[in-house]
């Protein structure tokens, strides 16, 4: 049975477990159709806060949320709706490779009412291999109308200590420092290690990056396709404690490495489709 689900009161199902022939799992919830736990040759690879909140209202802090149809604040409330709304589970496909599930969003009162009041048909395709997670958005436009949309794969990645936490594969390449506030900057050096806040975009970024911990013999291979961007995120001290959904040390876990389309938003004209890709793998070091 390689996928078990939970309902809620109303039986509508709420957590979507995949499981793979070779003890690999992910967990899905379907507020948000938010990535809780990826396990992969025994090991968690997502972080989740000890903290997060699971009110169906919030959006969870941690794993991979959807982030649609506007990243960061704007004229909707910040990451947009997607994060924060119920999607639909469309059910399950088992192949020799793995287990693939399936998950909707479409618009509804809310959104219609909203900033953003377009119709849309968003499915996240979530698949599990022995070694890989691989998350495919799509999105059609099924309104009679072109619009826009800026959207990211906003994944945690955990670690057991940022210091020694390694990713390779963005010198040279321009980013905008939202911490500093500034665009174009450039890090020149090999691999990229965290030492203090740090929230950037890197603009038109290489499809491939590679995400390595110290003292570990595995690392992980990050790839996107359709996505133009990474968004590479720590809050560091003084952020975290002002985050009443994430623990004040827990910086020291994670690392945020987003796979989206953020800098130019995606025009998108009415009938056609979009798909961003982001496809995670163990290797061995
Ligand atoms: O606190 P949230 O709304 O979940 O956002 C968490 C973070 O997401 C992204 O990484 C953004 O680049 C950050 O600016 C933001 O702080």
């Amino acid at each position: 049975m390689p996928v078990k689900t939970t309902t809620d009161h109303y039986g509508i199902v709420d957590k979507v477990v995949l499981m793979g022939a070779t003890g690999s799992a992910c967990v899905v919830h379907t507020h948000g159709a938010t990535i809780t736990s990826w396990i992969s040759l025994g090991k968690e690879r997502i972080f989740l806060s000890k903290q997060a909140i699971f009110n169906d209202v919030k959006a969870i802090r941690g794993g991979i949320p959807v982030v649609f149809p506007q990243f960061g604040p704007g004229k909707l409330p910040q990451h947009g709706f997607a994060r924060v709304t119920r999607w639909e589970f469309l059910g399950h496909k088992d192949s020799v490779d793995g287990v693939q599930a399936r998950f909707l969003l479409t618009e509804n009162e809310k959104t219609v009412a909203s900033p953003w009041p377009y119709k849309f048909r968003l499915v996240l395709t979530v698949f599990l291999g022995e070694t890989d997670l691989k998350l495919s958005l799509n999105v059609e436009n099924t309104d009679t109308r072109e619009f826009d949309f800026t959207s990211l794969l906003h994944a945690y990645f955990r670690t057991n200590d940022i210091n020694g936490t390694r990713l390779q594969g963005l010198a040279g390449i321009k980013y905008v420092d939202k911490v500093l506030g500034t665009r174009d900057e450039v890090n020149p050096e090999e691999p990229l290690v965290i030492t203090g806040s740090t929230d950037r975009v890197y603009v038109d970024a290489p499809d491939s990056l590679a995400l390595s911990f110290e003292n570990e013999s595995e690392s992980l291979q990050l790839t996107k396709t359709g996505f133009n961007d990474f968004v590479v995120w720590n809050p560091w001290i003084e952020l975290a404690k002002g985050m009443s959904d994430f623990g004040d040390t827990e910086y020291q876990e994670m690392l945020c490495v987003e796979a989206g389309s953020v800098d130019s938003p995606v025009v998108l004209p009415a009938g056609q489709h979009w798909e961003g890709v982001y496809t995670m793998s163990v290797q061995k070091n």
